[in-house]
Formats: structure tokens, sequence, C-alpha cells
């Protein structure tokens, strides 16, 4: 059996007694019931995920997946290709917008080559586990073969797996690859069945007539391949890319190991959903963060049945969104453990 394999047997669902437990405690607490909204169904899924009526969430990490990918000559983004490059090595000095957000939680933010196009030196503070330089240009034929499609999960996996072996108690999926938002579209129109000009939006900035050509790509991409809509790993190898597939690794492992994940924007969703195709019980591990910009994140988060909890018109990536949301997940983890109940409140009228 391979580590991806084995990974998905352990997937086991959420503690539902804890859940009830804490669903209980939330309702006692001093307020009208319901009225912290979000913060009670988080605080209520945290406990079925950690089976603790009191989640502890204190040590958060941020897994920053980077790779290239080969549709990029066909003039689907305006930004150089290198830029992948350098921010990866941006995300080890600090200097990144998902750094800047992680800082506010001191969240430690871990990045992860799993197919940049430049070379890093090992002693650039990335985790190197290079697949390849970059997927091939999908337009053209497959943009990776299977056995490199499952290793890509299979490098979240092991990356996830070893930061929660170091302690961290909630994982954040987060990434940066140039190019990325065609393959990200490419994998929901295979999907959905849908229009690819129904889920192509601006990426990072398209010039005029952008969308459009960005569109007719993954339609002549997934005419070129063909992937079958039923076998997720034949849709992540032949129109997908390898920090996607890390990302639905990183998933898989946080929900094998009964650790809550915070899911970022579109990009991120489509891991999710490819996580999800995989076994489908990862979903009570998954929180999803902010509603991302682009137009497929939206049908991505339907189609996965989550509802994003931010709406900040962001549509940065690199686990900006997932980040911000982590401040979140503090808080309902101290109203579930700091308030007090209705009925303790009550006793200090007869205490007086
Ligand atoms: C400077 C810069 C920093 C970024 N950080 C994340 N992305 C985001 O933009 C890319 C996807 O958009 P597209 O498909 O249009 O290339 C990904 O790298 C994503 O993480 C960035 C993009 C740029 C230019
Ligand atoms: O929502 C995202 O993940 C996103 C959107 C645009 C560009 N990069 C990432």
């Amino acid at each position: 059996m391979n580590v991806l394999q084995e990974t998905i047997q352990h997937i086991q669902s959420a503690n539902k007694e804890m859940m009830e437990q804490a669903r209980k405690r939330v309702d006692a607490l001093c307020k009208p019931p319901g009225s912290l909204g979000k913060l009670e169904s988080i605080a209520v899924q945290l406990a079925g995920i950690t089976g603790q009526l009191l989640p502890m969430i204190d040590k958060k990490v941020m897994i920053v997946c980077a790779a290239d990918h080969g549709v990029y000559e066909e003039g689907v983004t305006p930004n150089p290709q290198d830029v992948t490059l350098f921010q990866t090595l941006n995300f080890s000095k600090g200097g990144t917008g998902v750094c800047a957000i992680a800082h506010i939680t001191n969240a430690k933010v871990v990045t992860v080559d799993v197919g940049v196009k430049g070379d890093i030196l090992p002693d650039a503070g990335i985790i190197i586990h290079k697949i390849k330089h970059g997927t091939a240009n999908m337009a053209k034929g497959p943009a990776m073969s299977r056995e490199e499609a499952i290793q890509s999960i299979e490098v979240g996996i092991h990356v996830a797996t070893a930061e929660i072996a170091q302690g961290a108690h909630v994982l954040g999926t987060g990434e940066m690859g140039i190019g990325n938002t065609t393959p990200s579209a490419a994998i929901l129109a295979v999907l959905t069945g849908c229009d690819p000009l129904d889920v192509t939006g601006l990426g990072a900035g398209v010039g005029k007539g952008g969308i459009e050509h960005k569109a007719a790509v993954i339609k002549k991409a997934i005419a070129i391949n063909q992937p079958n809509p039923k076998d997720i790993i034949d849709v992540l190898a032949k129109v997908g890319g390898l920090e996607i597939g890390a990302m639905a690794g990183i998933i898989l492992a946080a929900a094998a190991h009964r650790k809550p994940v915070v899911i970022d924007g579109f990009i991120s969703t489509i891991a999710a959903l490819i996580a999800y195709k995989l076994e489908p019980k990862v979903k009570e591990y998954m929180i999803p963060s902010h509603a991302s910009e682009e137009p497929g994140a939206r049908i991505a988060a339907e189609l996965l049945g989550v509802e994003p909890m931010l709406h900040m018109n962001m549509r940065l990536g690199e686990g900006s969104g997932a980040a911000l949301a982590f401040p979140i997940l503090d808080a309902a983890c101290s109203m579930i453990k700091n308030m007090v109940t209705l009925e303790q409140s009550m006793n200090l009228l007869a205490e007086r």
C-alpha cells in the first residue's frame, strides 16, 4: 500500500459525541442562543476534530507549496515566471503577504518546493521535494504523469505529517505558482462540466481579452487531454499542478491526524475538492476562510459545500486568507473556554 492509500485509510469521522457536548456547552453560555454565529459552529467543529471539549490550537503552521506551470508559455498571465522563484525565497525571509498576516498569530510559515522551475539552494530555508522543474504545458499534453500526481499529494502528506509530529495543532494551505489559476480553473471546469469561461478570472492580473484567452487555453487543454472527471488523480495529472496536489496531501494528512486545516482561496479550494474526491470525510476537518474574488472560488466552495467566513475582496493566494482566519479560530477556542454559563451568571444574583 502506498502512502496515499494508507493516509486515506486512517481518516475517520470527527468525534460526534464531543461535538454534541460542545454544542451543549456553547448553548449554555451566557448569551442568546446562536448569537456568536460562526464562532459557535467553529468551536463545535474544533471539539469534534480534536476530541477536546476545550480545543487548543496554539501552534499554527501555514504550509506554502510552490511550483511552476508549463502552461505559462501560452500567455495565461502577464507576470514573469520567475516570480515563483523569488517569492518562494521571500517566504523564508518573512517578506510576503502571508508571512505578514501569519505574524499576527505567531503562525509558522513553512515553504515547500514541489516543482519550482529554478533551483533553490539547500540552505535557503525551503523544504525541497522537487518532483520536476514545473509541469509540462497542458495545452500540448498532460501536465504530469499519474505517478507524479500521486507523488505531489504524497509530498504534502509528508510535510504535513512532519509538522504535526513537531506539535502543530492547526495547519493552513498556501501556494505559490505563477500561472496556477489556469490549472485550478481547468480542474473545476472538468469537475463541473461547465464552460471554462464561467470559472476563469483575473488571477494575478490579466490584460484586456486575457480572461477569454485563458478560457480558450483551458478548453484546448481539456480537449487534448480528455481528463476523466470520475478519476480525480487523472484530472490532477492531466490539467493540474504539483502544488495543487501537495495541498490536497496536506488536507488528507490533517484529517488522518485529526487536526483542523484552514483552506485559503481559489487554488486551495480546488485542492480541497481533490482531497474530498479522494475521501469525503476530510470535509469535517476543513475550515474555509475567505471568499476569493476569483469567480471559480464561489463555484468550487458550492461544489464542496463549504461557506467561507471572510469577505475581504482578497485574491492573493499564498495562504493569506487562511492566515487571516487563524485569529477567528483563537476567538472560538477562547469563547468556549472562558465564557461563563447563564447558570453561573444567575448564581451571581443568588450570592449577592
Ligand atoms: C508578485 C506576486 C505575488 C504573488 N503571491 C501570490 N500570487 C498568486 O498569483 C499566482 C496565480 O495567478 P496567475 O494564475 O494569474 O499567475 C499564484 O502564484 C498565486 O499564489 C502572486 C502573484 C504575483 C505576481
Ligand atoms: O484565491 C486565490 O487563491 C488566488 C486568486 C488569484 C491569484 N492567486 C490566488
